[in-house]
């Protein structure tokens, strides 16, 4: 079973994807965390992820830096979001996630194109979303917990700025797919979200 989980930014689409392959026993890919290793390996080479050259060249990462906790910063996330937007650096990163969701028994991956241009043939899709507001008060509160000290007004702003990015691009834009289910969590707390994600999961897979 093939699970696509897409969404902006701090939706909890990680925390629901994470808990559906727990659930069905399935691995996982946060397909995230490879626009955010391109980003930085680009930073770190003195390069600008608004570069296409440059940006195609930190596609060449080390796998290593996949574990890396620069990756969970807010600058990384950023950069991600520059580089995600030229279409060879996603022509790059396409064989891997497809292989990922292509391998026996099935994966959950999320990210923003899973359901639209990754696996179209997912057994499900959830497009998981909540206000902007909401997703600025959570990766604020995890931006605290992780010690990092931003005003909440600029974690407001990048959520901003990365929804319109993400979604104005023209190779693989965010939106949800036609037939995937829309879950906004705003008012739900993660147990209901999951709860919630698993009932829609299994209404799309009753009958396979
Ligand atoms: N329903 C929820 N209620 C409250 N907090 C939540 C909920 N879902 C997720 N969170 C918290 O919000 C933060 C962001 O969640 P998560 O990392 O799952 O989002 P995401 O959409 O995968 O983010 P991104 O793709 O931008 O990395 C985390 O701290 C997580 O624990
Ligand atoms: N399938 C995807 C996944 C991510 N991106 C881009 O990477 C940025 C960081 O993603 P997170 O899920 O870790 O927040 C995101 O803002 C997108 O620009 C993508 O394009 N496609």
């Amino acid at each position: 079973m093939i699970i696509a989980v897409d969404g902006p930014a701090a939706s909890g689409k990680g925390t629901i994807a994470r808990a559906l392959a727990r659930h069905y026993g399935l691995p996982h890919l946060d397909t995230g965390l490879l626009y955010r290793a391109v980003g930085v390996s680009v930073e770190r080479a003195g390069g600008d992820p608004a570069d296409p050259a440059d940006a195609l060249a930190g596609c060449d990462f080390d796998p290593a830096l996949l574990g890396d906790p620069a990756l969970k910063t807010e600058s990384a996330g950023r950069a991600a979001s520059l580089v995600s937007v030229h279409p060879p650096v996603r022509a790059a990163l396409l064989d891997r996630q497809r292989a990922f969701a292509g391998q026996p028994g099935g994966a959950v991956l999320d990210g923003r194109d899973i359901g639209t241009v990754i696996a179209p043939q997912a057994d499900a899709k959830l497009f998981v979303t909540a206000s902007s507001r909401v997703r600025a008060e959570r990766r604020f509160h995890e931006l605290e917990r992780m010690g990092a000290d931003v005003p909440f007004e600029a974690v407001m702003a990048d959520i901003i700025a990365r929804d319109q990015r993400d979604a104005g691009r023209s190779t693989a834009p965010l939106r949800q797919a036609d037939d995937a289910d829309l879950l906004d969590t705003s008012d739900l707390g993660i147990d209901a979200a999951v709860q919630r994600a698993i009932s829609l999961v299994e209404a799309r897979t009753a009958d396979r």
